[in-house]
This record gives C-alpha cells, structure tokens and sequence, in this order.
C-alpha cells in the first residue's frame, strides 16, 4: 500500500475546530505550567512539604496565565480561552492534592479531578462532534441553578463530616467504587456523544435540523439514551468519591427524576420526528436507566 494510501485510512476525517484547538492548548498549557514546578518535588523531595504554602505558587502561576490569556485572545477566543485556563488549573490542582495532600484531602482531589475533566471534554467533544452547536456554554459550567446547589452541597457536606464524622471518610475501597464509576460514567457518556455526531446537542430539540439523523448503532444499539446512563452514574460516582451519604442518596434520586422527565420530553420529540422508526426503536431497545420507560405512544 503507498504511504498516501495508508495515510487516507489513517487521517482523521473531521478536523478540531478554531475554539476547540484554543481550548485544547490553554487547558494543556495551564496544567503543564503549574505541575512544572512540582515535579522535582515528586521525584526528589526537593523542596519542603508544605501543603498551604505550595498553594500559592500554582495561584500565582494562574493570575499570569489569565493575565497573558487577556492580552493575547479576543471575544469568543477569549471566553473560550479562560474557562479552559480555569479547568485546568482545577486539574492541576487536584493532581496536587492528589500527591501531596493530608489523605482525607487526595479524596476532594479526586473529585476536583473528574469534575474538571468532565466539564473540559463536554466543551471538546461537542467541538469535535458538532462544532455549530458549540458555544461557551458547552462546558455545561452553568449548566442549572439545581446543577450548582447541589454541588455546593456536597462539598458542604464534605467538609462538615471530616470535622465532624472522620470515621465516615475512611471506607477506602468504596472511594474506589466511586472512581470506577466515574471512569465508566464517562466513557459511557463520551463515547454516545461520538456516536451521535452531529445529531448530539447539549439542549434538547424541538424543530428538526435537517442534517438531524435517528442513530440507533453503537451504544445506542444497548440504550437510548447512553449520555444520560453515563452522566447518571458519574454523578452518583463523584458522591461515592466523597464519601457522602447524604449526597449519593440525594444525587441518585434527584438524578433519577431529571433523567425521567427529560427523557420523557426529549423522546415526544424524537417520536414527531422519526415516527414509527423511533417507535420500533423503543420495542428493540431499552433507555438503559433503571425504571425509566420514556414517551410511550399507545
Ligand atoms: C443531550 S442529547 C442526549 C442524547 C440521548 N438522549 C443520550 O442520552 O445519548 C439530546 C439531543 O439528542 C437527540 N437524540 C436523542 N436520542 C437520539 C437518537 N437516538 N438519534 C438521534 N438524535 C437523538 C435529541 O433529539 C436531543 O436533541
């Protein structure tokens, strides 16, 4: 096979658009630069362990970094631009935490980790699956009003039980449950939202784009509705992560609900849209969430 053969296969046919490549490299760059200075630390010891005062240094690095961000970008690249600083900067945090934290602390790292994971790569996916619905919004950052109390809540909730109920934060193996759920939650939900390509928008439809296709193969062949079966139990994870009772009983139910309803809207408008296809769809194949049924049209 000559090698521009080989690189027809090889060649990804869809390019990463303007924003998502700036995103890309303010979210790696920030990393980068505030784990920097840290990794000697990691491999030799080499400068004091002291958890406070190394915190000042990564926010330091932060404010130059969004300094550098405001001189350099403008308007959507600059909106862009600083909320991928921001995210990243949470990760790298948490990479900190993570290596050099007291222990029950690596456990809120762990968290921070998935949360500004997973709100960075809604922003990328959604660039590289379906650039013309992308706006700043699709880090899903304000995402509801509901969507921020309840994380309020549960770092709340942390805090409030490592000083008063310590024993509670200690059940080791179940953190473990918790990140395995997360890492599932995730692939789970990033792999529908490159499944569903351009058919995939973070905001339910109601009018019918053209280019709007049914996608009934991959892992929508197993579940309906794979995003929200992966968001489902990422979020149910971050709260196990946590070790928080209170949160992972309220997050599984309150959940549950959201997923029930909007499924339940979002599947009326796929019916008006796809008719009877979208009806056989639903005899063949579950919506993948315990107990949730959807629109069903009698
Ligand atoms: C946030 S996405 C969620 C998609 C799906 N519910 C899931 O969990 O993977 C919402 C948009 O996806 C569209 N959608 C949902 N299921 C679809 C399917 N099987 N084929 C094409 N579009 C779908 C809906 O019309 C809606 O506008």
């Amino acid at each position: 096979m000559c090698i521009n053969h080989l690189q027809q296969h090889i060649t990804p046919s869809r390019k990463l658009c303007r924003e998502g490549r700036v995103s890309l490299v303010c979210y790696l760059v920030t990393i980068s630069l505030i784990l920097l200075p840290s990794i000697p630390q990691l491999y030799y010891g080499a400068v004091p362990n002291v958890w406070g005062a190394r915190m000042w240094g990564p926010a330091l690095y932060f404010a130059l970094i969004c300094m550098v961000i405001r001189f350099v970008l403008r308007d959507i690249d600059y909106q862009v631009g600083i909320r991928s600083a921001f995210l990243g900067f949470v990760e790298a945090i948490s990479i900190l935490a993570i290596c050099f934290a007291p222990e029950v602390w690596k456990q809120f790292g762990t968290y921070g980790l998935f949360m500004a994971f997973f709100h960075y790569s809604e922003f990328l996916a959604i660039a590289y699956c379906n650039p013309k619905s992308l706006t700043v919004d699709s880090f899903m950052l304000n995402h509801s009003w509901a969507y921020g109390m309840a994380a309020a809540a549960s770092w709340i909730e942390f805090v409030l039980e490592v000083q008063l109920l310590p024993s509670f934060k200690d059940i080791y193996y179940l953190w473990l449950v918790g990140v395995l759920l997360c890492i599932f939650g995730e692939v789970v939900r990033k792999t529908a939202m490159v499944t569903a390509s351009s058919s995939f928008t973070h905001l339910v439809q109601y009018e019918k784009a053209d280019d709007h296709k049914l996608i009934t193969h991959g892992v929508y062949a197993y579940s309906r509705h794979p995003s929200y079966v992966g968001w489902f139990w990422w979020s149910i994870g971050t709260q196990i992560i946590l070790l928080n009772p209170v949160c992972i009983i309220a997050y599984t139910i309150i959940s549950w609900k959201f997923f029930h309803d909007r499924i339940y809207c979002e599947e009326f408008s796929l019916l008006n849209f796809f008719r009877s296809d979208y009806k056989t769809y639903q005899q063949n194949v579950p919506t993948g969430l315990p107990f949730i049924k959807g629109f069903i049209l009698e």
